[in-house]
């Protein structure tokens, strides 16, 4: 049965309503009277109450329209009523006027012209306009207005004769046929998205959605239990991927440390909104980053990201026998050496080594961690849960000496159980503890075992066997173009000095490969950017940006340089700029 409320703005109307409700069978129709405002809240409670439909006439149907969402029929001003409302003015002396919006107008006009009609028809578009109207046709002489409600209460109010255009039977009836056929629709639509509804509310993902002003518009069963409490002011991380799915209208997918847990978040871009699926990662399972950089503190690795350590000079081969070797105990190993020169590879392949790929390896970037965030990891049990695994704290020469004292007392708790601890620093370590500024407690319990990665220029040796590895790891990424280097180009790569160690050069032949024109990197090429590195040296800081070109080129010349005072490490600068390693990349292309 059709639950209907009928709020109408006249008596009469009330009236001639309940004598056709009692023909009515299909519907079950409640009247109320109520004009403009009055009747919005009628409707909103009939809403709250579960009507189907709302039937109204002119300007309260207009906005009870704009407060509910259930469907509102009008009751439309007909020929007839019209005609006889009509009927009626011609026996008034006065002169007479229509005045409303163009449904009554438009009708009425022609109306008069084809009785030959002596009655003037103004149309309106907002209610405000009404008394003004009114005032200037008093001037004028009229002395009666035909309108609907609004028209007729302000024709009162000026002292003039407001006839009110009611509606008849006719208008009625087809209201309520026009109710009949809003229900059948609506409620199939009903039907149609609480089905859609109840399969995301069955969904093990939660699921958000998020519009242009970044305001949830919808959340899933799921989503509404884990995060209800979420606003973009409240989760940075969210909002920086919502911004960047926005701005390069791409699917992104990141693993984020959020509400005591992680999970993976898999972005969607929409015509006008951003869809997020959040999914909990299995536990104990390597999440896939997609190899990109993380801007967070904490991050599960994947093997897919991670090549062997290259390199036949005796040092590196030195390394590889310790990881080998270290590989058989469960003790803590302290990685030391300079920047991008091997630390976390070496720490990934002591984890392969020692675990099954089903136990998660956590880097904690002890230089993006904050005091929080490790309080928040103790508080949710962060180490006990993942007791399995492997944590790398890397760059743990970073942590402030509050952070070193909660570490050691994390580890103190922690050791008879069967998490292994791997750490990463510079190469001053003895030093720092020497000085006090490193905790000497924490240091001792973590370096059990020690390796020590030198620089590479103090292993030139492995640069030739490096290049051949990056250059084949190219391949798939940008074609097979380039297939080597020419010896004396290999001879300029091997005597430069390597300040940024592996990843510098890791980088450099990336740069090489993109730029060369053969299919074997040339000296010149190499010289060039040697050049270009050495003049960045020199200048220390950005030079001048021309600004003459548009905003895109503007935009690659700022990559650029950030690149370029990065030496040429993609990470760094992407990491500098907030955006992601591809997107740095499209942007230079
Ligand atoms: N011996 C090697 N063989 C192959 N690739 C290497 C080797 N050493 C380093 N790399 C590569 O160089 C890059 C930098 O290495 P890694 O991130 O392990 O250095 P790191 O010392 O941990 O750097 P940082 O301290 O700056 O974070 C990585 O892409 C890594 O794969």
């Amino acid at each position: 049965m059709i639950k209907a409320l009928a709020i109408v703005p006249y008596e009469g109307l009330f009236e001639m309503m309940k004598e056709i409700n009692q023909e009515v069978e299909d519907i079950q129709l409640q009247i109320e009277l109520g004009n403009l405002y009055e009747g919005v809240a009628i409707a909103k409670d009939a809403e709250k109450n579960g009507y189907h439909v709302i039937i109204s006439r002119g300007g309260t149907a207009s906005i009870i329209q704009e407060a509910v969402s259930i469907p509102v029929i009008d009751i439309q001003v007909s020929g007839y009523d019209v005609l006889r409302i009509l009927t009626l003015v011609k026996g008034f002396s006065g002169k007479a006027a229509i005045v409303g919006f163009s449904n009554i107008t438009q009708g009425a006009a022609t109306i008069c012209k084809l009785l030959d009609l002596d009655i003037k028809t103004l149309t309106i578009t907002k209610d405000i306009e009404v008394k003004e109207k009114l005032m200037s046709f008093k001037e004028n002489g009229y002395e009666v207005i035909i309108g609907d409600v609004v028209t007729v209460q302000a024709a009162k109010q000026l002292g003039l004769t407001g006839v009110l255009i009611t509606s008849g039977k006719e208008a009625i009836l087809d209201a309520l046929e026009e109710t009949r056929r809003s229900y059948r629709l609506f409620s199939r639509l009903q039907q149609d998205v609480s089905l859609f509804q109840s399969i995301l509310d069955c969904n093990e993902q939660a699921i958000g959605v998020f519009n242009r002003e970044e305001k949830i518009v919808y959340g899933n069963e799921r989503f509404n239990k884990e995060f209800h409490w979420m606003t973009l002011e409240n989760s940075i991380d969210i909002r920086r991927l919502i911004q960047e799915t926005a701005l390069t209208r791409e699917k992104q997918t990141k693993t984020v440390h959020i509400n005591h847990s992680f999970w993976t978040i898999t972005t969607c871009p929409k015509e006008d909104a951003i869809v997020l699926y959040f999914e909990k990662p299995l536990p104990n399972q390597a999440i896939v980053q997609g190899g990109d950089v993380n801007l967070d503190a904490i991050e599960f690795h994947t093997f897919a990201s991670y090549i062997p350590l290259s390199g036949k000079s005796e040092l590196i081969q030195k390394v590889l026998k310790q990881i080998d070797q270290y590989s058989k105990s469960e003790e803590s190993v302290w990685i030391s050496g300079e920047e991008g020169n091997g630390k976390e590879l070496t720490a990934h392949s002591i984890y392969l080594k020692r675990k099954t790929m089903n136990e998660p390896f956590i880097t904690l970037h002890c230089d993006l961690l904050s005091v929080e965030q490790l309080k928040d990891l103790m508080n949710e049990d962060f180490f006990q849960k993942y007791v399995n695994g492997v944590i790398y704290l890397k760059n743990i020469d970073k942590l402030n000496s509050y952070m070193q004292k909660e570490l050691y007392h994390i580890f103190k708790n922690e050791q008879d159980k069967k998490l292994q601890w791997l750490a990463s620093s510079e190469d001053n370590m003895e030093e720092k503890v020497k000085n006090g500024t490193f905790h000497r407690d924490l240091y001792n319990a973590l370096s059990q075992l020690k390796i020590h990665i030198p620089p590479l220029r103090e292993r030139r040796k492995d640069i030739e066997d490096l290049v051949h590895v990056f250059i084949s790891e190219l391949h798939p990424k940008y074609g097979n173009r380039v297939i080597g280097i020419r010896p004396d180009a290999l001879e300029e790569i091997t005597n430069y000095n390597w300040p940024g160690n592996v990843e510098q050069l890791k980088q450099v032949i990336e740069q090489l490969f993109l730029q060369s024109h053969s299919y074997y990197i040339e000296k010149e090429e190499v010289e060039t950017v040697f050049k270009r590195l050495e003049q960045q040296e020199k200048n220390g800081a950005l030079t001048d940006i021309d600004i003459s070109g548009t905003l895109e080129e503007i935009e690659k010349q700022v990559i650029t340089k950030v690149l370029e005072e990065e030496g040429l490490n993609q990470s760094k600068a992407a990491k500098r700029l907030g955006i992601n390693r591809s997107t740095l990349w499209r942007k230079l292309k």
